[in-house]
């Protein structure tokens, strides 16, 4: 409604047929996707709502329409319950509740969207047995897995029960009665396990969704819209251009992983004793952690900063590799702008995306852990120096070249993302 108003002021009204609202888990990795699909959307002039929570309304940009549901949470969101297991309890109840609220409100039928990793589909089918003690995994759709490479919440899944719970046995109950299941990926990166996939539901490719100015510039889109914690863009972004070509490595692990303080120290070692230049992303709440002294310590060749602009960051030609923590957003940016990785994956689905970046699309390199599960200081140079100066660099860097190329194809005009995604408006906008 608020859209439609907003386009008679512009004096252009348009005939909006179906009303999708979109309703992302409410963390970064999960709303900065679902805030690019919507925009697409809006751009092929569907009317579009985003769902958020109360908590989050406030950072969110009004570049989409925006209402918002109660997980419970509203004045400190996630960081305000007691444990991770009770704010998925109380999303589930007053998220439920509150939906239901506001679907009556609007008063018009809107299509929730829903991402499905393939890998935990197997489970429910009974493909794949929990307590995996097999070395080596035949899974339909997938290469040979080891168990270290299944998804944490699946080969660790005592550790995680409310995740588990949460993120492979409830997302399935209603799923087949989905009309469309989306997914953010590209059919040309994983089309195995979409073929498998598309055998038991309506699944369709729509990634990456990326800004179109990182990838087909058909759209004058760059704005990646929500960030949790405020990039500081200007000055990050002085010190790359003052950067040679190809010369800086970017460390971050996204939004949520937690390092363990060894972990910190290590990759502090190695960033301090390098010959080369680096950017490191460390969140606030992880700074406690790094060893006293560094920052100053690294000035002269380094740039720590508490959250940067990724997407410009990996854009920039100064990055010549990224050490990443392989969360599905980082994988997929990095991957669209063929920017090769150093896996150090820490739980969740980054294992098999670890797996997937080494093995199958083979545009990095996955740093061993010791058994502690510590990846030490000459592990890291090992990958690093690996990607920027040895032989296997050449082929890992022309493999991120030629997917970063096809990632791009997908999005444009006539690929294989962009026909689903109008496929699907077609289909709605039909009823
Ligand atoms: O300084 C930074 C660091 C990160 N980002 C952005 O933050 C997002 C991070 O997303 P992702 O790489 O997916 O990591 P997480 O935030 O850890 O994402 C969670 O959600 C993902 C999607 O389900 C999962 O793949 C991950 O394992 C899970 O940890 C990306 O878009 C980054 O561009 C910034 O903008 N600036």
């Amino acid at each position: 409604m608020q859209h439609i108003d907003r386009e008679m002021e512009k004096g252009q009204q348009r005939a909006y047929r179906a009303h999708y609202l979109i309703l992302p888990y409410p963390d970064q990795g999960h709303i900065n996707p679902m805030l690019q699909f919507s925009k697409l959307l809006d751009h092929k002039g569907v009317k579009v709502t985003l769902v958020t929570t109360r908590f989050l309304c406030n950072t969110m940009p009004r570049r989409i329409p925006l209402e918002t549901i109660s997980y419970g949470y509203d004045e400190g969101g996630r960081a305000q319950a007691e444990s991770i297991d009770v704010y998925l309890e109380s999303l589930k109840k007053s998220g439920s509740q509150t939906l239901a609220e506001l679907l009556e409100k609007l008063s018009s039928s809107g299509l929730p969207s829903c991402v499905v990793d393939t890998i935990y589909c197997h489970v429910k089918n009974g493909l794949l047995k929990l307590l995996v003690v097999e070395s080596e995994i035949s899974l339909p759709g997938f290469p040979t897995l080891k168990p270290s490479d299944l998804p944490s919440f699946l080969y660790d899944f005592r550790s995680y029960l409310g995740a588990y719970k949460l993120v492979v046995v409830d997302q399935f109950p209603n799923v087949d009665k989905a009309d469309w299941v989306l997914c953010n990926t590209f059919y040309e990166l994983e089309g195995q396990a979409v073929d498998w996939t598309t055998k038991f539901w309506p699944m369709k490719t729509i990634g990456p969704t990326i800004p179109s100015q990182y990838l087909d510039k058909r759209l004058e889109d760059k704005d990646y819209g929500f960030n949790m914690f405020k990039p500081k863009s200007d000055v990050c972004m002085k010190w790359l251009n003052e950067q040679p070509k190809g010369s800086i490595v970017y460390v971050s692990f996204g939004s949520r992983a937690k390092i363990e303080a060894e972990q910190m120290e290590e990759l502090a070692f190695e960033l301090r004793s390098s010959k080369r230049k680096f950017l490191r992303v460390i969140r606030e709440s992880e700074a406690r952690k790094v060893p006293k002294g560094f920052v100053e310590e690294t000035s002269a060749k380094g740039f720590v900063i508490s959250w940067c602009p990724q997407l410009e960051v990996l854009a920039h030609e100064a990055v010549g590799c990224f050490i990443t923590h392989c969360g599905w957003n980082s994988t997929l940016e990095a991957l669209g702008l063929g920017v090769p990785m150093v896996a150090m994956p820490r739980w969740t689905d980054q294992n098999t995306n670890a797996k997937y970046i080494m093995d199958v699309w083979k545009i990095g390199i996955r740093a061993q852990v010791d058994e502690k599960g510590i990846v030490r200081q000459e592990e890291v140079e090992h990958c690093v120096s690996e990607i920027l100066e040895g032989e296997r660099g050449n082929e890992i860097q022309k493999n991120a070249i030629a997917l970063k190329e096809l990632a791009r194809k997908a999005v444009d005009e006539g690929g294989s993302s962009n026909k689903n995604i109008d496929e699907f408006i077609a289909t709605l906008v039909q009823r």
